[in-house]
């Protein structure tokens, strides 16, 4: 029996830095931090993303079946509110996840 976390938005936010790297990919929650330095793909991104909803930058990449295999050795728990970003199905209003940064 696995027991999950439920996180909120701001909670995931928190982690967003080396020493405690969370993302989130399609409502759950991932903790990352051991992983940074053996990403494939760099450290770079997963700092980028941390702390924040990455479900449209890891699908993006076309990340293989052995890294989403990877991912599940990293779940620690979901966001409270599922995905931040909707799927095809209408959902009820609730603010959208802020990028936080500005166009560079
Ligand atoms: C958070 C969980 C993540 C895991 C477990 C993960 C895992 C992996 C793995 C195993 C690879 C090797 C290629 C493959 O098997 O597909 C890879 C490559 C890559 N990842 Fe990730 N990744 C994660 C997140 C991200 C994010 C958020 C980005 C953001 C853009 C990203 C960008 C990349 C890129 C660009 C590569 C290609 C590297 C190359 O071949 O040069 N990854 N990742």
């Amino acid at each position: 029996m696995s027991e999950k976390k439920l996180f909120t938005l701001a909670e995931l936010a928190e982690h967003n830095h080396k020493k405690s790297l969370y993302v989130s990919i399609k409502g759950k929650v991932y903790d990352v931090t051991k992983f940074i330095d053996e990403h494939p793909g760099g450290e770079e991104v997963l700092l980028d993303e941390g702390g924040s909803d990455a479900t449209e930058a890891f699908e993006d990449v076309g990340h293989s079946d052995e890294a989403h295999d990877l991912l599940k050795t990293y779940e620690i728990g979901e966001l409270k509110d599922g995905p931040p970003i909707p799927s095809q199905k209408s959902q009820p209003s609730y603010p959208k996840p802020q990028p936080a940064e500005t166009s560079k």
